[in-house]
């Protein structure tokens, strides 16, 4: 325990010699003793008599013996029976607070505070965000044809789906109502669009990757799963550009709390997933829904995750909880860094539509490839990779993802694929991932991946007026409409090529 800073003599070593520690504060912020005290007992497992006036009893109540330290008579009581306590329950009480201490670092809190700040912040913007105006199909639609590397970031949920209004076309089967399918009129479009050499597709959804395998596998493009954890070329496997240091120990415990609100919310859906977990009210009846998404958020907040590295985002009709770092656009230059690993770039891409009908949480994807900061004094949140490129009010060079920033490591998860080597993919003939040697040559450099002018930019919430995007549809019955007319316009494009 000595960090040389003579802690240790000063007292610290009490600690670890003590059978008993007692803290008796009559008002305490926290009480750093009382952790001090468990950090140093991994050898006694001593007992801890808490104040429960002390910060530290709301973390550390499950294994002290809490007292109020006004009850004298208490607080006796409380002595002897931490003295006489059974080894037994003096282990098991010291192993529940020694797995807080140890778990619950200063890094973890400094993580948790700065995403909850760095929410403040986007959630006040987009209270004096102003109303968005409407995407402008005709012009989206010429300066997509006026350029020759043009990325769609496309969400899934009520972006590609069928609106929830549109009336029961799914037989009244409750079940299959609520999963989530590609809007049929999409079909012939999206594949034409895929078809397109001058066209990347991405769908960028929180989904699972079994929900996006059954949706998308007959097409040509990519898939990021679960906020972008998760990534495949539907000709290749899934990876995972998960963070290292992600937590996901609180999932398991957790999914009794959804599965029980499920139960007693008709027609509400809880998805799990790796790296999060939704209940989804949409189809229910609303104001029960949002009753219970009450009960729900309050549970959560005072409940078992209250310490633990996550965070709860409220939807307009749905509650997820998911690991601290788990945001679409904090995963979105990992996802380009693949992109261009996997394909020769010939150039930079020049055109960016990103539409969704994304969680405020994830706006931060919208944000990412804006080229310019706004005019207005409206700050926008930027993700640690744009930080690093662009000072505020610079415009932003030509994006260069470096190769280590882009790459992923290989997914032990799920169906249990692991990414292939380069060679590996070439054998399977797979065009989209790069030989060994392109490789190996765009890893000794860093290069262009993005040129993007303010004009081809367009970033699109759906259903959402109060947004970071530059523009607002509807429904997902316009962004239909909308990918029908990229996808004639393809088709026109390359009739004039022949
Ligand atoms: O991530 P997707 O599939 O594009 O869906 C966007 C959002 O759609 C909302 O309707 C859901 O309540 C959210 O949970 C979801 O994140």
């Amino acid at each position: 325990m000595d960090d040389g800073s003579g802690w240790w003599n000063r007292g610290g070593a009490r600690l670890g010699f003590s059978d008993v520690a007692l803290v008796t504060s009559l008002r305490d912020g926290m009480n750093l003793v009382s952790y001090e005290f468990v950090a140093c007992q991994d050898a006694k497992k001593g007992v801890l008599i808490l104040s429960e006036f002390a910060g530290a009893a709301q973390s550390l109540g499950a294994g002290a013996l809490l007292v109020n330290p006004w009850n004298i008579t208490e607080v006796a009581a409380a002595i002897g029976k931490a003295l006489n306590m059974s080894d037994e329950e003096r282990e098991k009480r010291h192993k529940l607070n020694f797995k807080h201490v140890t778990t619950h670092t200063a890094q973890q809190w400094a993580e948790t505070f700065v995403s909850e700040l760095n929410d403040t912040v986007v959630e006040a913007q987009l209270r004096i965000t102003q109303i968005r105006p409407v995407l402008p199909v005709d012009y989206a639609v010429e300066q997509f044809l006026s350029c020759g590397n043009r990325l769609l970031i496309l969400g899934f949920n009520a972006t590609l789906t069928e609106s929830v209004d549109t009336p029961g076309t799914r037989g009244g089967d409750q079940i299959k109502e609520m999963d989530l399918k590609l809007h049929p009129e999409l079909k012939v479009p999206l594949a034409t669009l895929c078809n397109d050499p001058k066209t990347t597709i991405v769908v960028l959804s929180g989904s699972r990757r079994d929900i996006l395998d059954d949706n998308f596998g007959e097409f040509d493009l990519w898939l990021a799963a679960e906020h972008g954890m998760f990534l495949r070329h539907t000709r290749g496997h899934w990876m995972t550009t998960m963070p290292e240091h992600l937590n996901l120990d609180w999932v398991p415990s957790l999914k009794h709390v959804f599965e029980y609100f499920q139960d007693r919310t008709p027609r509400s859906h809880f998805e799990p997933r790796e790296t999060s977990l939704v209940w989804n009210y949409k189809y229910a009846d609303f104001e029960f829904g949002r009753l219970q998404a009450r009960d729900m958020l309050q549970h959560l907040s005072t409940g078992p995750i209250s310490n633990a590295s996550v965070e709860v985002v409220q939807g307009s009709r749905s509650v997820e909880v998911r690991a601290v770092g788990v945001t679409k656009g904090s995963a979105i230059d990992r996802i380009l860094g693949e992109i261009v690993h996997s394909k020769p770039l010939t150039s930079p891409i020049d055109y960016v539509l990103c539409i969704g009908h994304f969680l405020e949480k994830d706006e931060d994807v919208y944000t990412f490839f804006e080229p310019e900061l706004p005019s207005d004094n409206v700050s926008y949140q930027r993700t640690k990779a744009v930080d690093t490129m662009k000072l505020p009010g610079e415009r932003r060079p030509p994006l260069k993802l470096s190769p280590s920033r882009g790459g992923s490591k290989a997914s032990s998860h799920g169906k249990g694929h692991q990414r292939s080597s380069p060679n590996h993919e070439k054998r399977q003939g797979n065009n989209h991932n790069g030989s060994a040697q392109q490789r190996q040559s765009l890893e000794k450099t860093s290069w262009s991946v993005l040129d993007l002018k303010k004009e081809n930019y367009f970033s699109c919430a759906v259903g959402r007026t109060r947004t970071s995007a530059r523009y607002m549809l509807g429904s997902s019955d316009d962004v239909v409409s909308f990918l029908k007319r990229l996808a004639e316009s393809v088709s026109s494009e390359s009739l004039t090529v022949q």
